[in-house]
């Protein structure tokens, strides 16, 4: 087996997608796969799927397809890659309620596990997913649970504070408030609006040039 590090760009962006075809089969009963079957699944032609997998050892005989459930364990132990994040979600609002009504990234990323508002009056089971006080996020907070979504409107650098000491080391950031981490905390920022000026910016300039 190689390791990731060896493994291409655009080989590794296509994982994710095999991974989410494979997890469908595997929840129909599906116990191997062609890689022409799985071709027409991922929309990837069979020959890069087959050099795609390549990467990732020996994975039997060419003819018999691949095993399904090997396959999905590959993916998530030996790549490193843990496609079943245990995510919590802080901040029950509008948007919060938005996220946690999507939840659906299961055989990609992983899900919402549970989320925790500020307000006792949000603290109620919502789309499934129980949302806790925040003065229950120390006992309650999932074991092996690394990564948080913000989607609060206060209280801002404390809050990522508290997520730091009980084991958060990944934010997802909608909150366009200004915090800091520490060094080896990742924090991905979401931000509607700015996506939207880039838009505009890059459409007139781009209209300009005509
Ligand atoms: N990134 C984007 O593109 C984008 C788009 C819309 C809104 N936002 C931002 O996302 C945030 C949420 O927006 P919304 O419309 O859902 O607001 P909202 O008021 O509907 O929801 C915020 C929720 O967070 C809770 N909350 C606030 N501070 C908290 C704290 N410190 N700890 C725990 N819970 C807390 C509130 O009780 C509320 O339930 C805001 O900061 C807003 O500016 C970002």
């Amino acid at each position: 087996m190689n390791g990731s590090k060896s493994v291409p760009k655009a080989t590794f962006q296509r994982y994710p997608v095999y991974l989410k075809a494979l997890r469908r089969l595997q929840k129909h009963g599906k116990t191997r796969v062609m890689s022409k079957e799985l071709a027409e699944l991922v929309n990837v032609e069979p020959t890069t799927i087959r050099r795609d997998f390549s990467f990732l050892g020996n994975l039997g005989k060419q003819g018999y397809g691949y095993n399904v459930d090997d396959l999905i364990e590959i993916f998530n132990r030996q790549l490193g890659v843990d496609f079943d994040e245990k995510i919590i979600l802080i901040g029950a609002g509008n948007l919060g309620r938005a996220l946690m009504h999507y939840n659906n990234w299961d055989y990609v990323v992983g899900e919402i596990v549970c989320a925790f508002d500020a307000d006792p009056a949000k603290c109620y089971e919502q789309f499934g997913i129980q949302v806790y006080p925040m003065d229950e996020l120390e006992e309650r907070i999932p074991a092996g649970c690394h990564i948080a979504i913000l989607t609060i409107s206060h209280k801002v650098q404390s809050t990522v504070d508290l997520l730091l000491d009980n084991g958060i080391t990944g934010i997802v950031d909608f909150t366009h408030q200004h915090f800091v981490v520490p060094k080896g905390v990742v924090v991905k920022v979401v931000d509607v609006v700015s996506s939207i000026q880039e838009l505009v910016f890059e459409s007139n300039s781009m209209h300009q040039k005509q």
